[in-house]
């Protein structure tokens, strides 16, 4: 199984950022997490479509994009267009998740599908072979440096069981609260990439930060 670092954007220094690109690009992060948020779907607001348009030119990595946001198939063509590699959209946010999903993949995008931490991973079972990756929320989606919420492993375990059930290809991506002392445990039991934001940008030595999560 894959070990995948995607480093969260929003808990950089946003008046650095071509800074903290080049770091990106240096490190042994695999792809660059950008939070997308609406202050509808949840709390809060982050950046948006100029931000990922600045980035692109300098980055190396995928760009791998979670929106947050309400009726994300309106903005399907407009992420493909700023640059995004991968698109993961909110189950809860989707009425006509297929459709999203192929709307997504038909713009030459990877589809991801992400869960809020009380929607169940059985939800999924008519969807997992139709997307390249599940996101599992482990905070409430909304904010950076929340603490991660343990019951997170039953639902990597349960996904695992599934995917492997269904002979699926799916990613498992985990993101909220992930750091040094849960990655092992996290990749042990069954994820192939975690998000951190507060993590890397906020350690001393994000290079080193990292190539930790990397090798956990
Ligand atoms: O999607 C989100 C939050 O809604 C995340 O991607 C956070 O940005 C992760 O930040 P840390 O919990 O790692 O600080
Ligand atoms: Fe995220």
């Amino acid at each position: 199984m894959p070990r995948l670092v995607s480093p969260s954007l929003l808990a950089a220094d946003f008046l650095h950022l071509e800074k903290e690109i080049e770091m990106i690009n240096k490190s042994q992060a695999d792809w660059l997490h950008l939070d997308i948020m609406d202050g509808v779907f949840v709390p809060n607001i982050s950046y948006g479509i100029p931000v990922l348009e600045s980035i692109k030119p300098l980055l190396k990595k995928p760009m791998d994009v979670h929106l947050m946001i309400v009726d994300p198939d309106r903005y399907v063509e407009v992420f493909r267009k700023a640059g995004a590699e991968i698109l993961t959209v909110h189950y809860e946010a989707c009425p006509h998740l297929h459709r999203t999903i192929q709307h997504i993949k038909d713009n030459g995008m990877k589809a991801g599908v992400s869960l809020n931490p009380h929607t169940p991973v059985s939800l999924l079972k008519n969807i997992i072979n139709d997307v390249d990756m599940v996101l599992l929320m482990s905070v409430n989606p909304g904010f950076g440096g929340q603490k991660f919420i343990e019951n997170t492993y039953n639902k990597v375990i349960e996904l695992r069981k599934m995917i492997e059930q269904q002979g699926a290809s799916t990613i498992i991506q985990i993101d909220g609260g992930v750091d040094s002392t849960n990655a092992k445990a996290l990749y042990d039991a069954g994820a192939d990439c975690l998000v951190a934001g507060s993590a890397v940008f906020r350690s001393k030595d994000p290079l080193l930060a990292i190539e930790g999560l990397k090798n956990a």
